[in-house]
């Protein structure tokens, strides 16, 4: 298999927190983003950060940083395109900035068990996860006509392309996002 990228996705508006930039909230003194890097980072050869804003402080990690073709936040899709189009191999995972607790075997877990699929993604046992994906990029084309159609869901478009949900069975508290002020103080 040739490189594996991981990506980050922390390019959305954050509007359930007040319009922050989600991936730089800290979490016991460190940036979101960062959980999720010291995670995924083993997991991968290579990680890249999908950002529309404060560009230069996601730089810092030394990750490359891309942001989206699409300049009105087109939601998850717009990041996944747009990385894409610049992973030196086939095959990107990607997973969002405000999930901090990830497995370390999530990445290993869908490789495993992705078949012929060119794009897979984690469900728990309470529900799906789509932004924790494992996906080709023999799908961007398909993907650019899709948003270019105005069109934004993730299960949706992943599922034409024929892929399919991977179920993990670990504790629920591994898949946990923070989308308000009140779940950053559930976690801290
Ligand atoms: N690159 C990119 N990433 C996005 C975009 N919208 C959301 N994301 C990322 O996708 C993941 C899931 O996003 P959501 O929590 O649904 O959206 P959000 O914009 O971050 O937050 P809300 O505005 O409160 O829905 C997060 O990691 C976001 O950073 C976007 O337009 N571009």
């Amino acid at each position: 298999m040739s490189a594996l990228t991981g990506v980050i996705l922390a390019g959305g508006q954050g509007r359930r927190m007040g319009g922050q930039d989600k991936g730089l909230l800290l979490l016991n003194g460190i940036p979101l983003y960062q959980h999720v890097l010291q995670r995924l980072e083993p997991q991968v050869d290579i990680v890249m950060i999908s950002a529309n804003r404060n560009i230069d402080r996601y730089q810092l990690s030394g990750c490359q940083v891309i942001q989206d073709a699409i300049t009105d936040y087109p939601g998850p899709l717009g990041g996944i395109l747009s990385a894409l189009k610049v992973i030196p191999g086939d095959w990107a995972v990607f997973c969002s900035c405000d999930t901090p607790a990830i497995p370390l075997d999530y990445v290993h877990q869908l490789l495993q068990q992705k078949g012929d699929a060119p794009a897979v993604w984690v469900c728990s046992r309470e529900r799906d996860h789509p932004t924790l994906a494992l996906i080709h990029r023999c799908v961007a084309d398909a993907l650019e006509i899709y948003l270019q159609q105005g069109q934004r869901r993730l299960i949706q478009f992943l599922t034409e392309q024929g892929g399919h949900a991977i179920q993990l069975n670990d504790d629920e508290s591994a898949f946990r996002n923070i989308n308000t002020p009140e779940d950053l103080l559930k976690v801290l």
